[in-house]
């Protein structure tokens, strides 16, 4: 499996962007950053599809995107094929999202104020593995709703 984690960003997450950074690479891990900068606004579909279409074609851990509330990149990021995007709030969601729904792809807020640190959350979904069993058949159904 591939050590490399892949993050985007628009400019309502820059901050929180650069600490996921830092801490990821502090950690060994490789990451690939097509996020934007401070001086830079772009809208946040752009990112999520960018990101989503570049996991899909690579060779990836998983994905990270982060907009102002993680709301709309999400949610744009779930529209396409084979991306299963989540949301986490805290601790025990970022755990859920890995362990019963298998996301590829989990997303932030730079503007929201977490209860639990981006990065406690992050490093949860990392050291989660994926319970299959009756979550298999649900997660394919979630898969089947592309069709
Ligand atoms: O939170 C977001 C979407 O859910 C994004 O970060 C947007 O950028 C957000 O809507 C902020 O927009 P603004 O142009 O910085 O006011």
């Amino acid at each position: 499996m591939s050590e490399t984690i892949i993050i985007g960003n628009d400019h309502g997450a820059v901050e929180l962007k650069n600490a996921i950074v830092a801490h990821l690479t502090g950690k060994g891990f490789e990451v690939k950053d097509l996020g934007v900068g401070e001086e830079e606004a772009v809208d946040y579909p752009d990112k999520a599809e960018e990101l989503c279409r570049e996991l899909l074609a690579g060779d990836y851990k998983f994905g990270i995107l982060l907009c102002g509330t993680g709301i709309g990149i999400s949610i744009s990021a779930n529209k396409i094929d084979g991306i299963r995007c989540a949301l986490p709030q805290d601790l025990f969601a970022a755990e859920m999202s890995k362990l019963h729904n298998n996301a590829n792809v989990i997303a932030f807020g730079g503007r929201i104020a977490y209860k639990d640190s981006v990065t406690d959350m992050i490093d949860k979904f990392m050291e989660t593995d994926f319970e299959g069993g009756r979550h298999d058949r649900r997660v394919d159904k979630i898969m089947d709703l592309e069709k």
